[in-house]
């Protein structure tokens, strides 16, 4: 069975195990470095962004996460998670670094902080419950990211190549088939690094 790590420094940690287990897998929380080492792919969650950033600074993991993806293995952010992946955030410096995206923070304004809705994503589904928090969306995607849903004309999940994101929170409702996707990413990732 796959393990799949969760960067447990801050943020929505015990929802994405829920999540990961009833997708297949096996999850583990990842408070540490070293453990990186243990796991077939990495989610970073939702949570604070900035606050995320100055933790993983001060634990040793910023180019531990950026040596891990180089490897190969996948890694998925949700929502704060996202933000972390992005080349480029909107009026701030940027973190990782990983996917080739521009993103706007807390995007969707202060009236519609929160909501939920029904959307078609490609690769998962057709009518996923996704649930938005103090979202960002992806403002500008290049060729090699593939965008895999839009709400009300914005980006708001993207994949390049084992990197994938999410502006909503795939863990915190029953719709497994997300991170169901996800777990079938790793498991593929696993066959092509072992061939
Ligand atoms: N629910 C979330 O992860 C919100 C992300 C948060 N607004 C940030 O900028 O980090």
């Amino acid at each position: 069975m796959i393990t799949i790590g969760v960067l447990a420094l801050q943020g929505a940690v015990r929802e994405h195990i829920r999540s990961i287990e009833a997708a297949g897998a096996k999850a583990m929380e990842i408070k540490r470095k070293e453990q990186l080492a243990e796991i077939d792919g990495l989610i970073l969650p939702g949570g604070e962004s900035t606050t995320m950033r100055r933790l993983i600074d001060s634990y040793g993991f910023f180019s531990a996460i950026q040596q891990f993806g180089e490897t190969g293995k996948p890694i998925f952010g949700t929502c704060a998670g996202l933000i972390l992946m992005a080349k480029e955030i909107d009026g701030q410096e940027a973190h990782l670094g990983l996917m080739n995206m521009k993103v706007a923070r807390n995007a969707f304004g202060r009236q519609v902080a929160s909501f939920e809705t029904d959307l078609p994503i490609v690769h998962v589904a057709n009518d996923f419950n996704a649930v938005f928090i103090r979202a960002p969306y992806i403002l500008e995607a290049g060729s090699d990211v593939e965008i895999l849903a839009t709400y009300d004309d914005k980006i708001v999940a993207a994949k390049q190549g084992h990197y994938i994101c999410t502006a909503f929170h795939p863990e915190l409702t029953d719709d497994n088939r997300f991170m169901e996707y996800f777990v079938e990413m790793v498991e593929q990732s696993i066959k092509t690094l072992a061939s």
